[in-house]
């Protein structure tokens, strides 16, 4: 379904990513995992056409995206959960879900808000609540809820777990296993919390300085121990 080749990115002058190839497949779960500044959200990016300088190809469903804008790419099904969540801190929850509208792909409609807050039990309590007077974890919800009232045909998750709390990211995990079956979406997800990609997607690739350094399922990556030695240890 996703298929980016020979991706090589840069941010001005420094050369982020090279030669990354990635490709997703209908219904695929694709864990991209590294250290802090490997390029993990340098590659979402890439993909979403939004920040980097990007050569190398993009393909969706067989076909060049290479030349389109970010939000062409969002109609077309792709839909990020940027790391630093983007709420409207004017907005309630239920509004915040609500600009899902915006994003969704022409002719398909949205997930309408009190269906998305019916299935997300930690948003019902705060569904009127501003989104700004909500917690981080809360906001973490509320950003993957919008995304995924969407109907995306590919959910891409920048380190979603970053600073929750190990009880909210168990929460978060069910949420993102069972939304992504029910609405037959594959999920790409970068990540630092390996138990958190290990329940939630079935193949994993390792990034170190820009490159792809591993691929291959749970149960090789667990087979290789120097993998982790070499290439996530901090
Ligand atoms: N806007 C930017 N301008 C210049 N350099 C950047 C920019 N964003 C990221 N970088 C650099 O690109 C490299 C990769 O960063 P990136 O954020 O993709 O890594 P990451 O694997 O997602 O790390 P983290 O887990 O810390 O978010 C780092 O060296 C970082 O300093």
């Amino acid at each position: 379904m996703l298929k980016a080749s020979r991706i090589n990115a840069f941010y001005g002058g420094s050369h982020i990513l090279h030669g990354v190839d990635l490709e997703v497949p209908v219904l695929g779960r694709v864990a991209v995992i590294g250290r802090n500044g490997a390029g993990k959200s340098t590659l979402l990016k890439s993909i979403m056409n939004a920040g980097p300088t990007v050569n190398g190809e993009v393909r969706w469903e067989g076909q060049s995206i290479a030349s389109l804008p970010t939000f062409k790419r969002a109609r077309l099904g792709l839909q990020l959960v940027p790391e630093d969540r983007r709420i409207y801190q004017h907005l309630t929850v239920r509004e915040n879900i609500q600009m899902a509208a915006y994003a969704t792909a022409p002719g398909r409609k949205p997930i309408p808000a009190q269906e998305i807050v019916d299935r997300f039990p930690m948003l019902q309590p705060i569904a009127e609540r501003g989104g700004g007077q909500i917690s981080g974890g809360q906001q973490q919800m509320v950003a993957i809820a919008r995304a995924i009232a969407c109907r995306p045909r590919l959910l891409l998750l920048d380190e979603p777990t970053e600073g929750l709390a190990p009880a909210i990211v168990e929460q978060l995990a069910v949420s993102v296993r069972e939304l992504c079956q029910a609405e037959q979406a594959a999920l790409l997800l970068c990540e630092q919390n390996i138990w958190f990609a290990r329940q939630t997607t079935d193949t994993v690739l390792v990034m170190d300085a820009g490159r792809i350094a591993f691929r291959g399922s749970w149960q090789e990556f667990d087979a290789d121990p120097d993998i982790k030695q070499r290439h996530l240890a901090v």
